[in-house]
């Protein structure tokens, strides 16, 4: 008797190729691709027969719009009977796998045995004449999305082969266009060593008629130029205008790295076009180059990695790490070897690229030795390479951060202190670094106190007469938690300057977010803040050497003192880009006001300030 618990897994067979043909795929178009794979699979199964056979594709188009049928036919393997229940009735079976796993190696494209289902994408039945390589009859296979088929055997005797055909479904036209369908040939077969034919109903062509020399040897493509820059943009749709040569030490994984003729962000997706048994599998593989190398798109052709079942990735194994690092140093090494040969190209690339650049010298000491000197940074003397700095200076500044940078940026390039801004990604790294490429240079990291330490103090004598009028400045910040120091620094023209502590920069921060927050956050932020508050002061430095601040120091000027020391200050917040509180914004608006009515009756006295 069987035991009742135990029950057999039911499969819905519709419900499966449904999820499998409409979720696992980004689009319908892939139906292309999923069929010309077979046809290339089954050449591939055929030549392992009989060495010496070329193999072929042909694909027709007849009728058009809604009355489309399209038929791919290969002189491939063929199936018999056998295969057929075997392999293609089965979901999920595949004769591509053999002795592999699915992650193994296979000399197929193939192996998870699903992509014909792809078809029912575009088609609402999918129809298969075959013959067996290995002999039989002719056959004809018809499966349904419902998951019901049916076999015939066929009287004609057809060569070995196959062919498939799809009847266009109601709203799948536009994938039946001829020239979508042509473009689509040329994407996925551009690199095919056998010839792909396509007929759109009234003319037939070769749509892969050209295949450079270059696929078998890359190294050839630095003679054919023009010709490989032509190629990349046809098969990639972008104008590019240089590119670097891939191959690994086995050649079993080669390609063209076209160098991006735009400056790329970091984030930005990179995604590289691959073919796999010169078949393109993947439009969208991110994971194949260092990711430092995000300032080219590459061609890549393997034979050696493999693709996830959606075809879109590739499986992170052993051997995608070792074609990773292979490919990022055929890039590095290109680009040192310009170093010495064709620095100007180099430079060029730099100029575009430098995040790109910066990303990999962090990484790697030996490539920063030979490139540092071009890579380009912000100064406080402007935009300045590293060799262009190191012809003048042996000892650079440089900040952590673009806060610390903004705060020290004025007062440093009025001392003629250079100083770099380490606040942009990968800088400050970079520049703790440069001592261990270049031994001639020392470089420091510069805080703003040590900047201000720069300040000249005041004789005792001012100090003792400016003593009350500090007093009445302090006084005038101190809501805001900043005291006054009167120093003498260049440039004149500086009246102020603004420096915050870690503790009351975390302060600002802390309160700009109770501004925005809803009541019971505002409170734990609330009771945050004033356990700092105690010792979070910023500082705002008052310049002597600055006429305006000297007359507000002189006596008589008591009046507008604290109106004149508060604009002071939020005019040194605005020159350091810190954002305002509502409280500064108020004081600086009412500050405006009242500097109009002085004005306004100071002119009418003829006075002013
Ligand atoms: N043109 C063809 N010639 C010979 N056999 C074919 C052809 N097309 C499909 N087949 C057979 O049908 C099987 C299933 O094909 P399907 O495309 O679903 O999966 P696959 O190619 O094995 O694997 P994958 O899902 O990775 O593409 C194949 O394994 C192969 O045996």
């Amino acid at each position: 008797m069987s035991n009742p618990n135990n029950y057999r897994f039911q499969v819905n067979l519709s419900g499966m190729i449904n999820i499998l043909s409409n979720h696992l795929y980004s689009n319908p178009r892939v139906f292309l691709r999923e069929v010309m794979q077979n046809a290339v699979d089954a050449i591939t199964a055929r030549n392992q027969l009989e060495t010496d056979y070329q193999g072929k594709v042909h694909i027709e188009l007849a009728g058009s719009g809604a009355g489309s049928t399209l038929i791919i036919e290969d002189n491939g393997v063929g199936l018999t009977e056998e295969d057929i229940h075997e392999f293609l009735a089965q979901i999920g079976q595949s004769s591509k796998r053999g002795e592999a796993a699915f992650t193994g190696e296979t000399t197929f494209i193939g192996r998870f045995g699903i992509g014909l289902l792809s078809c029912f994408m575009v088609s609402d039945e999918i129809v298969m004449v075959t013959r067996s390589a290995k002999g039989g009859p002719t056959l004809e296979w018809r499966g349904q999305p419902d998951g019901t088929y049916s076999i015939r055997t066929l009287d004609t005797d057809l060569s070995a082969g196959t062919k498939v055909y799809l009847r266009c479904k109601a709203g799948s036209e536009m994938y039946y266009e001829p020239q979508e369908l042509e473009r689509g040939l040329y994407y996925y077969g551009a690199l095919l060593p056998y010839p792909i034919t396509f007929n759109n109903g009234t003319s037939s062509k070769v749509v892969n008629d050209y295949r450079p020399v270059w696929i078998q040897d890359p190294d050839l493509a630095r003679s054919n130029r023009e010709e490989v820059l032509q190629y990349g943009e046809r098969l990639m749709g972008e104008q590019f205008r240089d590119f670097i040569p891939l191959r690994t030490a086995s050649g079993r994984t080669a390609g063209i790295a076209y160098v991006l003729p735009h400056a790329v962000n970091l984030n930005a997706k990179r995604s590289h076009q691959v073919y796999l048994k010169y078949m393109l599998v993947s439009d969208k593989a991110e994971n194949i180059l260092p990711d430092w190398a995000f300032f080219v798109k590459c061609l890549i052709w393997t034979d050696e990695l493999q693709p996830t079942a959606s075809r879109e990735h590739f499986y992170e194994n052993e051997r995608l790490e070792e074609v990773r690092d292979e490919l990022g140093e055929a890039i590095r090494s290109e680009l040192m070897r310009m170093a010495d040969y064709d620095p100007d190209r180099l430079q060029h690339i730099i100029q575009l690229h430098a995040l790109s650049m910066k990303a990999l010298a962090t990484e790697d000491a030996e490539f920063y030795r030979i490139v540092h000197r071009w890579l380009p940074f912000e100064t406080t003397y402007g935009r300045r390479t590293l060799g262009e700095m190191l012809k003048e200076h042996d000892h650079i500044h440089f900040t952590l951060t673009l806060d610390e940078y903004r705060q020290i940026t004025h007062v440093a390039s009025a001392q003629s202190l250079l100083v770099v801004n380490g606040g942009y990604i990968y800088d400050a790294e970079l520049m703790a670094l440069l001592p261990d490429v270049n031994e001639q240079v020392v470089t420091e990291r510069l805080l703003p106190e040590d900047v201000s330490m720069s300040f000249t103090d005041l004789t005792p004598q001012e100090r003792k007469d400016y003593y009350e009028k500090t007093r009445l400045a302090d006084m005038a910040l101190q809501r805001f938690r900043c005291q006054i120091q009167l120093k003498r620094f260049k440039p004149a023209e500086l009246p102020a300057l603004f420096t915050l502590s870690k503790e009351s920069s975390d302060l600002r921060s802390l309160e700009a977010a109770k501004e925005v927050s809803t009541d019971t956050l505002s409170s734990i932020l609330g009771s945050l803040g004033s356990s700092m508050q105690q010792s979070a002061y910023s500082t705002l430095y008052l310049n002597l050497d600055n006429p305006v601040v000297r007359r507000i120091f002189q006596p008589g000027s008591e009046e507008m003192m604290q109106v004149a020391v508060e604009m002071l200050y939020v005019n040194a917040l605005m020159m350091g880009h810190y954002p305002m509180n509502k409280q500064e914004m108020a004081v600086l608006n009412q500050g405006i006001l009242r500097f109009i009515e002085w004005g306004l009756s100071a002119g009418g006295r003829g006075d002013s300030l």
